[in-house]
């Protein structure tokens, strides 16, 4: 069974557990993880608040402090929700602290309804279905925005499920039917949607180019703990 949330906040109510969830937030909080992960970064520790994070900084000061409120770094951060911002140069050998808007919110909230949390972004996608292929009953968590669906997160969800049911057999929610057909029109990812164009208006043009890029890195993140870790494929 494959099953689409396609907020973050549908995961408040939900009381049953998956084999595996796949976290997407194409802007950008997932495309900013893989892509810091992919050049060397040594793990991510996704987390909600801002406080929280700034407390995780003051204990180990080594770690990256980043993220944003509203797309903008936060005063006193490292870095922001760029991934242009996590070039090798900046992370390699690096632990990281990332607090976004949804993205780390959806990661948090999957990790209490199934034992395997993956990340996947559209730089990654072919990988991450080659991970997912294995597990039958997987949750497909869209952070969309607050409780507004989110129109890449939504593309790639049914761009994931296209390709899982490629090579095997599942049944589909309404909403991963949804999801299917939105991939379907279009075939390749369009970003005309809001969020891309308030980030184009925040000066993050390049991000929006960059997070449709598919298949960039060869690797999945995958939940251990608290932390993300990069699961390299050979
Ligand atoms: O930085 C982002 O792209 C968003 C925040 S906003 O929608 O631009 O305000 O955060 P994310 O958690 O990555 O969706
Ligand atoms: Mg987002």
């Amino acid at each position: 069974m494959l099953t689409t949330f396609l907020t973050h906040n549908e995961l408040d109510t939900i009381s049953y557990t998956f084999q595996a969830a796949i976290v997407i937030d194409v802007l950008r909080a997932t495309s900013t993880i893989v892509t810091a992960l992919s050049n060397g970064a040594r793990f991510v520790i996704p987390v909600g608040k801002i406080e929280e994070a700034v407390d995780i900084k003051r204990i180990q000061p080594d770690l990256i402090l980043s993220g944003e409120r509203n797309g903008i770094k936060p005063q006193g951060f490292d870095l922001g929700n760029s991934p242009l911002e996590y070039s090798e140069e900046v992370v390699s050998g690096k632990g990281i602290i990332l607090t976004t808007s949804n993205g780390t919110k959806a990661i948090q909230k999957a990790k209490k309804i199934a034992g395997n949390v993956y990340i996947a972004a559209f730089l990654n996608i072919s990988y991450v279905v080659e991970q997912l292929s294995a597990y039958e009953n997987i949750a497909i968590i869209c952070a969309g925005n607050e409780s507004e669906v989110s129109y890449e997160d939504t593309q790639l969800a049914g761009f994931i499920i296209s390709k899982l049911t490629e090579c095997k057999r599942y049944s589909l929610s309404d909403s991963s039917l949804i999801a299917l057909r939105t991939w379907e029109a279009i075939r390749r990812p369009d970003f005309s949607g809001t969020h891309s164009q308030k980030l184009i208006e925040l000066g993050f043009g390049r991000d929006v180019d960059f997070c449709q890029k598919i298949d960039v890195f060869p690797s999945v993140p995958i939940c251990k703990g608290e932390r993300i870790v990069r699961n390299l494929i050979k």
